[in-house]
């Protein structure tokens, strides 16, 4: 499998390149050159399957034979025996023809789990292979940082720096990052948002001398192994549902829109998905895009749900990519019009994307108002963003008849803001964080300047 760019003008790589790399030169993200596709039989075949045999199956096609399948099983074991259930994402079913597919049953509580303990050990395993060392940057609005920082940091070749908008994280979320004390381990606290952040690493791939030779890497989901590990739970989740047999809908809380993405992949995969809701919060360029052509920059809103308070949605760029028919030019104009803001789409991709997506925006109040009205009608705690979701499904699902399946993408003790303000006593840790309040914190606050945080990497790595 070869792997191109968005904005058609970038070498292409191999899986190996892809996994140790971030953005393309040319500033698109890499696709894969052709989209696997799965046959009725082949997807009736994962019914009841292990998730981790369904994981195998559904990776393997992207990974093309670079990882021996011995090898690829064992990490993808590995990655899920680190999850509490036994399920690793459990469904739940919340009313009539409404699920939960809940993603938060990893190390750090929140979806990012599900491809970042892999991606930490494909790392690991090429960089070994290469006896080369890498750099990471991430920029994590919560849950990014604590999930690649829990996938990486016993990598004895990487040195990995994740940048945090300063106090625009929970405490929770703060801590699980910042109490990491090993000696690889980086947390910068920006004087800014989280599109200031990302806007720095993804500067960082543009530039990379200040790390003198040195691999940089991404962990965020500009990275496709992060996408490839998620159309996973896409998958096992319809087909518990009864997939091929019968169609499934899908409604993905959004911000950078690799979560959805990765559902969009699983369609394009051959699964029978009729409708994809996407929810936002107040933060809502996604909404904006498909129920108004409004594909605009706005202010960056602090909401009740941090992890999705996002402008700048990085993968809705491979969304257009596909939309665009592939088209690797009309991208990179697109997307030089979107840096100008305001701009919107041509009308024909827009036409294609409404067919299958819908949108709808949560604000705070209606969050809290969700938590309490979905813990009396279901008994579920909802996180304040799977609380967008939730809504959001009420809201713009196409019919009742087809399953809609919720992704519930964080445990609510990360969001005890919003759970108390709902008028809960809070959610409890697990036992494994129960004294995460009392422990040593390590970070550093740094103006939002592309040149200090460089200088700070630069100095700090090893
Ligand atoms: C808890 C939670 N929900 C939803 C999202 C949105 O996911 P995505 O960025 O893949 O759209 C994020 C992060 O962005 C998150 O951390
Ligand atoms: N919500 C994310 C933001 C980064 O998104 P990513 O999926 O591109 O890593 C976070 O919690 O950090």
């Amino acid at each position: 499998m070869r792997y191109i760019s968005t904005r058609g003008n970038a070498p292409a790589l191999s899986f190996e390149e892809v996994v140790l790399t971030g953005m393309a030169s040319d500033g698109g993200l890499y696709v894969p050159e052709h989209i696997p596709e799965f046959s009725h039989d082949e997807i009736a075949a994962m019914a009841g399957l292990p998730y981790t045999e369904i994981a195998f199956r559904v990776m393997k096609p992207f990974v093309g034979g670079e990882i021996d399948d011995d090898t690829f099983r064992r990490l993808i074991d590995e990655t899920y025996a680190t999850f509490k259930h036994d399920a690793v994402v459990p469904l739940k079913q919340l009313s009539h023809n409404h699920y939960l597919l809940e993603l938060f049953h990893g190390p750090t509580l929140a979806f990012k789990d599900v491809a970042l303990q892999l991606l930490g050990r494909l790392l690991d395993h090429f960089l070994a292979k290469r006896d080369q060392k890498g750099v990471i940057m991430g920029a994590t609005s919560g849950d990014t940082g604590s999930a690649a920082i829990e996938g990486c940091r016993h990598c004895d070749n990487l040195d990995i720096f994740i940048l945090h908008p300063h106090e625009r994280v929970s405490a929770v979320q703060r801590r699980q990052m910042t109490t990491v004390l090993a000696d690889n381990v980086y947390n910068i606290a920006i004087e800014g948002n989280f599109d200031d952040a990302q806007a720095m690493v993804k500067a960082s791939f543009a530039d990379q001398g200040f790390l003198q030779g040195t691999q940089l890497i991404a962990v965020n989901s500009i990275n496709w192994a992060r996408i490839m590990a998620q159309i996973v739970y896409y998958v096992a989740s319809a087909v518990a549902l009864g997939a091929p047999h019968r169609e499934v809908s899908f409604c993905v809380p959004s911000a950078n829109f690799g979560n959805l993405f990765a559902g969009y992949m699983a369609k394009r995969m051959g699964l029978p998905v009729k409708q994809f809701v996407i929810a936002t919060n107040a933060n809502d360029i996604l909404h904006r895009t498909i129920t108004d052509n409004d594909f605009s920059k706005t202010e960056l809103k602090p909401t009740l749900a941090p992890s999705m308070d996002i402008v700048v949605s990085s993968n809705f760029e491979r969304l257009l990519f596909e939309a665009y028919g592939r088209n690797g030019k009309d991208v990179a104009d697109l997307m030089g019009r979107f840096a100008q803001s305001p701009t919107s789409l041509h009308e024909a991709p827009l036409a294609e994307l409404r067919k299958l997506f819908a949108s709808h925006s949560v604000g705070d109040d209606t969050i809290l108002e969700v938590i309490r009205e979905a813990f009396e009608h279901t008994g579920e705690l909802l996180d304040p963003h799977t609380a967008t979701g939730y809504r959001a499904a009420q809201r713009a699902r196409a019919d009742e008849i087809t399953p809609m399946i919720t992704l519930a993408t964080a445990h609510p003790a990360k969001f005890e803001d919003a759970v108390v303000k709902a008028g809960f006593e809070g959610a409890p840790l697990p036992e494994n964080m129960h004294d995460l309040m009392a422990r040593e914190e390590r970070y550093d606050v740094l103006p939002a300047e592309l040149k200090a945080v460089q200088a700070y990497v630069a100095e700090h790595r090893h």
